[in-house]
């Protein structure tokens, strides 16, 4: 049942604790588990895998197994509907043209004395991509991740996502990643898979950069083998916080909150709304559409847990609330969105109108659904092609450029204490030519 507050200060240390849920569960609970399983496969490799696979997936695999094979992929176009495939095809497309849009370009600049600066993009050399798979099957998440690698040029993709039943992967997961140009699939999740993408085994290759949504175990391993690899973000347990006035349909926003619910029994679902009447409509219709729902049990305990409606004096208010929480997606069922918009400092996505649920971010609307959760908001952003692009920064000096800066670094290196630093500068003005006199001693 979701609880309404009306309280302010309740209302903050409500939303503070629902942000921290995925920390204080990693750190009381998890985190051992999570460290003990990194450790093994950075130890034991392909051995710990199947383990692991045996031990949280109830998989029995052999080492030959793990990659997924060209006839099942082959085979997985003649166990998807053709409206299935379609669907596929127009989010790949949708998700393609968003992400082309701004690819970071390289750049140079030249001004005075020949000096040139600017930044040259280069892909990283191997990316590989978590596709959750415990819960349910994701084929737009292949996409959300395989897309915007492909449009950053990366050389080479591996993709990994758990075996289900019978060791299978999901047909429309290995569907979605030949639409999105993946060949490489490992089937393996969990903790287990983000340590063979950070260290490498037998079977599966190192990588650069891991990126991809997952829940409590995949996110904290991420977090754990950050420095080993890059990572995108900390993409964990779905959240939605919905900004919603008077004049919002309480069926909708139910059904808005409980798709989030859904994903997780530690996914979030928040409404902020300046109607009480609102507020208890809401709460009606979600024990109302529960009832028959398929995810009932784990929808309902997201919904206990991590479920809340506040009942705020006003917008702006509400904005506040949802600063601090700083939601993976945020929807502005108001009135005037645009105007509200402007107060909003934190969301990973923000859909804005009566007519625009979450899902169709999920699915195709063209932005990513891999976003920040659990507050990471506030410092990051959708995955995006620039994930899996670094740049290095080119500086080009000529003789007279670098004479006329000489007694800057000289003082700056001085004031450092480090005495090489000045001389790499000044031996250049002593003997601008470059020339070695090979006669004089050395
Ligand atoms: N933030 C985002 O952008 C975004 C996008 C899509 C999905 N999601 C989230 O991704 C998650 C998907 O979760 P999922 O569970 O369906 O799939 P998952 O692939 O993330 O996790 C399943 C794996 O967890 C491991 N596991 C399960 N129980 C374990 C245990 N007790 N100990 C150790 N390991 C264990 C298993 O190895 C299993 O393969 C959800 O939380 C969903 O909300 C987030
Ligand atoms: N809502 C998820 C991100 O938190 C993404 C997703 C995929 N499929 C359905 N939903
Ligand atoms: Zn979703």
């Amino acid at each position: 049942m979701l609880r309404i507050i009306t309280q302010w200060v309740e209302a903050q240390s409500e939303l503070r604790r629902i942000a921290s849920r995925t920390h204080d569960d990693m750190i009381l609970n998890k985190e051992a588990t999570v460290r003990e399983v990194l450790q093994t496969v950075k130890r034991q490799g392909d051995k710990a895998l199947l383990h692991y696979t045996q031990e949280f997936d109830h998989q029995t695999l052999t080492p030959e197994q793990l990659r997924v094979s060209g006839s099942e992929l082959d085979a997985a176009y003649q166990q998807v509907s053709k409206e299935l495939l379609d669907a596929i095809r127009l989010a790949a497309q949708q998700i393609e043209a968003f992400h082309r849009q701004r690819v970071p370009k390289s750049w140079v600049q030249f001004g005075e004395d020949d000096v040139v600066l600017g930044k040259r993009y280069t892909p990283v050399d191997r990316a590989g991509l978590y596709v959750p798979g415990g819960r349910a099957a994701y084929p737009s998440t292949v996409l959300m991740n395989a897309i915007p690698a492909k449009v950053a040029k990366v050389p080479h993709v591996v993709m990994i996502t758990p075996p289900g039943p019978e060791g299978k992967v999901n047909p429309a997961v290995l569907v979605a990643a030949q639409v999105a140009g993946v060949q490489e699939i490992y089937r393996v999740g969990g903790a287990q898979a983000v340590a063979a993408l950070a260290y490498g085994t037998e079977t599966i290759p190192k990588v650069d950069v891991i990126t991809g949504p997952g829940n409590i175990y995949v996110t904290l391993a991420k977090k754990l083998v950050y420095g080993t690899v890059g990572i995108d973000s900390l993409a964990g347990p779905s959240e939605v916080l919905i900004i919603a006035d008077s004049k919002a349909n309480p069926i909708h926003v139910a059904a808005d909150l409980l798709a989030q619910a859904e994903h997780d029994p530690m996914a979030a679902a928040i409404l902020l709304t300046t109607d009480s009447a609102l507020a208890r409509r809401v709460v009606a219709e979600v024990e109302r559409q529960l009832v028959d729902h398929p995810r009932r049990t784990l929808t309902e305990k997201a919904i206990a847990h991590y479920g809340l409606v506040v009942v705020v004096e006003s917008l702006e208010a509400a904005a506040k609330l949802s600063n601090e929480f700083a939601p993976e997606h945020l929807e502005l069922e108001v009135e005037d969105p645009w105007a509200i918009v402007e107060k909003i400092r934190h969301a990973g996505a923000i859909f804005l109108g009566y007519s625009t649920p979450e899902a169709v971010g999920d699915y195709l609307a063209g932005p990513n659904h891999t976003l920040p959760t659990s507050g990471a908001a506030r410092y990051a952003s959708a995955l995006g092609v620039e994930t899996f692009l670094k740049h290095s920064s080119l500086i080009q000096y000529s003789q007279t450029a670098l004479q006329k800066v000489a007694n800057a670094v000289n003082i700056l290196a001085t004031a450092e204490g480090l005495p090489s630093h000045a001389d790499s500068v000044r031996k250049r003005m002593e003997n601008p030519s470059g020339e070695v006199d090979l006669d004089s001693p050395l």
